[in-house]
């Protein structure tokens, strides 16, 4: 329950949380007077006399003191002298019946509260008590608030000092002499906190007082004016100044800025007393502007640009060097993504890789192709950070960035030192073996060659000694020029030192293409070089080694090739000679094959001859195969078997092929129209003629321009063709085969034999190779494959046809083997169109052999 009800006075409340010692001798009063103070106090001591009541406040520190005047041994007054002694405030009530004026006065120096007379009447002494109770709250208030105050003064962090301020002195000063402030407001210290005197390092007051009486002492000159204005303009006024800095003077005379304010404090009578002045340290703001500062220099003033921006990352700040280097105005980019400076040089997955890195690990480096606003493209070396906030969180992005063109510039030029020959600008020996080994490892992996020419200006010597250095280095500029404009893009020319030049030729499929190079060289070193007004006259001397015949390694090639070089100079120069004279031979003999076939194919010299095709059941001629002719003026009648692969490397084998259809249904249908016999007429297909794009409108146009119905052709694919096909060769296939042309399988049997294409190519015949109709029935191996072949072919539903038949033992076998058709010298050769035009006159059924 509350102690305090609404009507209870709060004095009498508060009594009854006192104790109290009274002290009276006579027994009877005691009691009475004890039982009634029982009830109003919280606890009453008794003494006897003044001896003992000195004793029980010593013991009990009671907060009243109640006694009689006239007691042994000690009386209630010299008592009461004891206890003022020890606590002046103490409320002393005195009971007393004497009223003589000795005690009085002796009551009154004590400063005797209350006085109660005997008898004593209780409302009397009731109303003491309270008087008393009142006196104690107050004091125990104004102790509270006190208490709370200095605390405040005492532990606040907020520095404080206290000034004596003495208003007569201030304001006459002033007025006096306004402009000295120090005379004006002395300012003695009369006191100051703990934070003030850890703020200038001082142990105690004291100690601040011996250094500086006043607060003047402890500020820098600047900073007393500053005080005394404000004193002056402010404190004066209106009691109070508003905030300024101050700069204070620590115990070792270093700086202290604060932010001060001046209170007054005003004595009862409304004088100024105090001047209070507090202070709050700014020394970390200050460190902290003056590194913002610097930070703000350092941004402004580098050489490096900057961009700052958000946590989405829109720019918010750029710098000077930003400007210089990238061309936009803060003003332009400010809000923007740094996307704007993207030069579109990297892909996606280089700047999701950054960003990964970046908010990963909070930070990457790295060069970057950005764009100039000009639209300049050009090189960067950029470091981006991410700034977290307390939570971690990112906030911001800096990126600090220098233009790295210069740098890179000059690494390329060192590349180009370290890799080229800086008068001609060809690769030099370093790059020209590089360019070498990748050849070679060409040649290895696409079982090609690769050939290295070796060139030597001939007589070169002359017109650098009779012309000078100048001009003899404009003209290997020139042959520089002349030798690349001799060689396609992938090879590779060098300059290897003086008038000594290099070249390499890879993936070469034909040694013929070198001797075009090396001619075309040789004719392109004869044309007169016009160097300013000169017209000077130049030989080449090349000499040629190919790999991997003439050497497997750079030195070994080149030292061939350059002994070849010899071997061309001393031939009389102006030509070129290869390392390996069966190489030369090879090589010739294929260059002048190569451009005989190309004129024959112009002058339409080939011609095709036929071979008939026998079904042995019933011994007629029921097919042909057309094979190609070369009849050479100089070389008799040269073998498809050597000019078609010739013609298949260099593409001859097109307008050849196209040539081949054409005539041979031209004369098939020739015959049919003589009234000869109808039989189909098979020819060889080359997988680069199958593979044309236009490959079905060629037949079209053979079938259509000849008239021959499709099922008298019969087109012949090898079985490496098939291989290699694809879905569109498969409709291919088909597209012909609904046509009505027929598809036969030429060779069978050295290739891969795969039953898989044989199901998925509407083929109708199979061709037993010769290789396997050899020796038959003597060799069991060949034996074995031709029946597995006839068989294979039969449940198949193919008809299945043997090449190069022979011998009459060769037939029966097959005929036992219950093979459909031979194809062979044992009926006929092939035959040219006369000779078979005849065969297909006078027969149609051949002599059962
Ligand atoms: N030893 C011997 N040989 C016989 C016998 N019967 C026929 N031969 C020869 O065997 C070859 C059969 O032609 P192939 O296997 O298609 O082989 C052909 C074919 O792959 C290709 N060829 C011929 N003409 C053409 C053509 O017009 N175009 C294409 N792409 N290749 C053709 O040239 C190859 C060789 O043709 P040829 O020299 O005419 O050689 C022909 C033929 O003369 C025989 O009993 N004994």
């Amino acid at each position: 329950m509350n102690m305090t009800t609404r009507n209870e006075d709060p004095d009498q409340v508060y009594l009854k949380s006192l104790t109290v010692l009274y002290v009276e001798d006579e027994d009877d009063i005691r009691d009475q007077l004890k039982l009634f103070l029982t009830r109003r106090c919280r606890r009453v001591y008794i003494a006897a006399n003044g001896k003992k009541g000195l004793e029980a406040f010593q013991k009990y520190q009671p907060d009243i003191v109640i006694t009689d005047i006239l007691m042994p041994i000690m009386d209630g007054l010299k008592m009461g002298e004891h206890i003022k002694e020890i606590r002046p405030n103490i409320p002393l009530i005195v009971i007393t019946a004497f009223e003589e004026p000795r005690y009085f006065h002796r009551a009154i120096e004590l400063g005797v509260h209350q006085y109660v007379n005997k008898p004593v009447k209780l409302d009397i002494l009731e109303d003491a008590l309270i008087k008393s109770a009142r006196i104690l709250r107050a004091e125990a208030a104004l102790k509270e608030v006190e208490e709370r105050y200095r605390l405040l003064f005492k532990l606040s962090h907020i520095a404080i000092s206290v000034a004596d301020a003495d208003h007569h002195h201030i304001s006459q000063t002033l007025i006096v002499k306004p402009s000295d402030h120090k005379q004006a407001f002395e300012g003695t210290l009369v006191d100051c906190n703990e934070a003030f005197l850890a703020l200038l390092g001082y142990e105690s007051l004291t100690a601040l007082q011996l250094r500086a009486e006043n607060i003047l002492g402890l500020i820098s000159e600047e900073s007393a004016v500053l005080l005394l204005h404000a004193v002056q303009q402010e404190v004066l006024v209106r009691g109070f100044s508003s905030e300024f800095e101050l700069e204070l003077k620590s115990i070792n005379q270093t700086p202290v800025p604060v932010l001060a304010q001046l209170i007054m404090r005003y004595s009862e009578t409304g004088e100024p007393m105090e001047v209070w002045i507090i202070m709050r340290d700014i020394r970390e703001q200050r460190k902290a502007e003056q590194s913002l500062r610097l930070s703000a220099k350092v941004f402004e003033s580098s050489r490096d640009a900057i961009i700052i921006t958000d946590s989405q990352n829109k720019i918010i700040s750029t710098n000077q060097a930003f400007t210089q280097i990238i061309g936009y105005t803060q003003e332009e980019v400010i809000g923007k993504d740094p996307k704007i400076f993207q030069s579109g040089r990297h892909e996606q997955a280089f700047y999701q890789e950054l960003w990964s890195t970046l908010n990963l690990t909070g930070y990457w480096q790295g060069e970057i192709w950005n764009r100039r606003k000009k639209g300049e493209v050009f090189p960067e070396w950029i470091s981006i950070s991410a700034i977290n906030n307390s939570k971690g969180e990112i906030v911001n992005y800096v990126a600090i960035f220098s233009d790295i063109t210069d740098i890179k510039q000059a690494e390329a030029n060192i590349e180009f030192l370290a890799n080229y020959d800086p008068l001609t600008e060809l690769p030099n020996r370093r790059l020209f073996i590089d360019r070498l080994d990748q050849a070679i490892k060409t040649a290895n992996r696409e079982k090609t060659k690769a050939a290295v020419l070796f060139f030597d200006l001939d007589h070169f010597k002359n017109i650098n000694d009779s012309l000078g250095h100048g001009i003899g280095d404009q003209m290997l500029i020139e042959v520089a020029s002349r030798l690349e404009g001799c060689m396609r893009e992938v090879d590779c020319v060098s300059r290897l030192s003086g008038d000594e030049f290099a070249a390499v030729i890879s993936d070469l499929h034909d040694i013929g293409n070198v001797i075009t190079v090396a001619q075309k060289i040789v004719g392109s070193m004869r044309l007169p070089f016009k160097i300013n007004d000169y017209e000077l006259h130049m030989t080449i001397s090349i000499g040629i080694s190919v790999y991997p015949n003439d050497g497997k390694d750079f030195e070994t090639l080149l030292k061939n090739a350059d002994t070849a070089m010899y071997c061309a100079k001393k031939n009389g120069r102006d030509n070129f000679e290869f390392f390996s004279s069966s190489m030369s031979t090879q090589a010739l003999e294929r260059l002048s094959l190569e451009n005989s076939l190309r004129k024959a194919v112009e002058n339409n010299e080939l011609k095709l001859h036929y071979q008939p095709q026998v079904a042995i059941e019933s011994g007629k001629i029921v097919g042909m195969e057309a094979l190609l002719r070369w009849p050479h003026k100089d070389l008799g009648i040269i073998s498809p078997a050597k000019f078609i692969p010739l013609a298949e490397e260099n593409g001859l084998i097109i307008p050849i092929g196209k040539w081949v259809l054409n005539e041979a249904c031209r004369q098939n249908k020739t015959w049919q129209e003589q009234g000869l016999m109808s039989i189909p007429v098979a020819v060889n297909l080359s997988a680069l003629q199958f593979r044309q794009s236009n490959f079905l409108e060629i037949v079209q146009e053979a079938l259509t321009i000849s008239q021959l119905k499709p099922c008298f052709l019969e087109l012949e694919l090898t079985e490496s063709l098939l291989m290699d096909c694809s879905e569109y060769s498969v409709r291919l296939l088909k597209t012909l085969r609904q046509m009505g042309v027929q598809l036969s399988i030429d060779d069978f049997g050295t290739g891969y034999s795969s039953l898989t294409y044989l199901r998925r190519f509407p083929i109708s015949k199979l061709k037993i190779d010769r290789s396997f109709c050899q020796n038959l029935p003597d060799d069991s191996n060949n034996s074995a494959i031709t029946r597995a072949i006839i068989s294979l072919g039969h449940e198949l539903g193919l008809s299945v046809i043997a090449e190069g038949v022979e011998e009459t033992r060769q037939l029966n076998f097959l005929e036992a083997q219950q093979c459909d058709l031979i194809q062979g010298y044992l009926y006929s050769k092939p035959l040219d169109a006369e000779e078979m035009q005849k065969l297909l006159g006078s027969v149609d059924v051949l002599p059962k052999v």
